[in-house]
């Protein structure tokens, strides 16, 4: 059985991306705070693994995730991506006029944000994930307020549902990525296949340093899937790239990263991993 630490309790949206991407296999989530807790959590047990977002199609990247697994001793072992819907769910009875507090995850509440712009009464307080927020309007039976959640989350922790795919766009997405310590990193695989691989760098501040790394990949027919930059503390107006590349050929794919290796500095793989390709 697969010990999955994820971020928030029974019913958020990591616990249900780790029963989607383990599908048919034994996994038991271990709830945690925060991604911070769920790294301590890691790095303590190197028999259990990790499943955390990094982007989503609506709110964007998780910078603080990039630099948690980059300062972690974690690799990535595969990826997941997954729709997600959200509801403004409270307890029975309660209508929606009655909502003057909403309750979840800041990710949950920014994909939300012109929903909550429509209910200006409707105070927003970010909280741990968005199944707790209704486990927590539940069990306080907290009237007035509302947890922006999944269908799932609602009922589990006996909510009603008062409207649901409340996101600003239906098309919405999470990409999560599984993390695991490298000894055990193999037995988590999901499949043999590596076609994608995630990098992190900085570069010297000199003229053209990106444009010649990017050219590098770019001729070794590398498909640069996604850059993200993130600040260096310390270094104002200074940046990490984190770069995620897709790729047919492995051994091209190494190529590439020894051309670019003298342009530069702080050189971390974070995964070589298969592409999800599910939208
Ligand atoms: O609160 C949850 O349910 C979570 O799993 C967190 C989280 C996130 O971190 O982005 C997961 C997926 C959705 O994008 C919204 C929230």
């Amino acid at each position: 059985m697969h010990k999955v630490a994820i971020q928030g309790v029974a019913g958020c949206f990591h616990d249900a991306a780790a029963r989607e991407y383990f599908q048919g296999q034994d996994i038991e989530t271990i709830p945690c705070d925060t991604f911070r807790d769920m790294f301590s959590l890691l790095h303590d047990d190197a028999s259990m693994l990790g499943i955390m977002a990094i982007e989503n199609t609506i709110a964007g990247s998780l910078l603080q995730n990039y630099d948690l697994l980059r300062q972690s001793n974690e690799i990535i072992t595969g990826e997941h991506k997954m729709h997600i819907s959200h509801a403004i769910a409270a307890l029975p009875g309660q209508m929606l006029e009655d909502i003057v507090e909403v309750n979840s995850h800041p990710m949950a509440l920014l994909q939300c944000e012109q929903y909550l712009h429509r209910h200006p009464k409707m105070k927003v307080v970010e909280t741990n994930d968005t199944a707790g927020s209704a486990k927590m309007i539940a069990e306080g039976r907290l009237m007035g307020h509302a947890a922006v959640c999944g269908t799932y989350a609602a009922r589990l922790y006996g909510l009603q549902v008062l409207e649901s795919d409340i996101q600003t766009n239906k098309h919405n997405s999470t990409r999560f990525l599984i993390v695991a310590h490298p000894a055990a990193a193999g037995c988590f695989m999901q499949s043999k296949k590596v076609n994608k691989a995630s990098i992190v760098f900085t570069l010297p501040h000199t003229q053209g340093s990106l444009s010649a790394v990017l050219t590098i990949f770019s001729f070794y027919g590398m498909n640069l899937s996604k850059i993200q930059s993130t600040p260096i503390i310390g270094r104002e107006w200074e940046y990490r790239f984190y770069i995620d590349l897709t790729f047919n050929d492995y051994k091209r794919y190494k190529q590439s990263i020894d051309a670019t290796r003298p342009l530069i500095n702080d050189f971390k793989i974070l995964g070589e991993y298969a592409e999800c390709n599910l939208q």
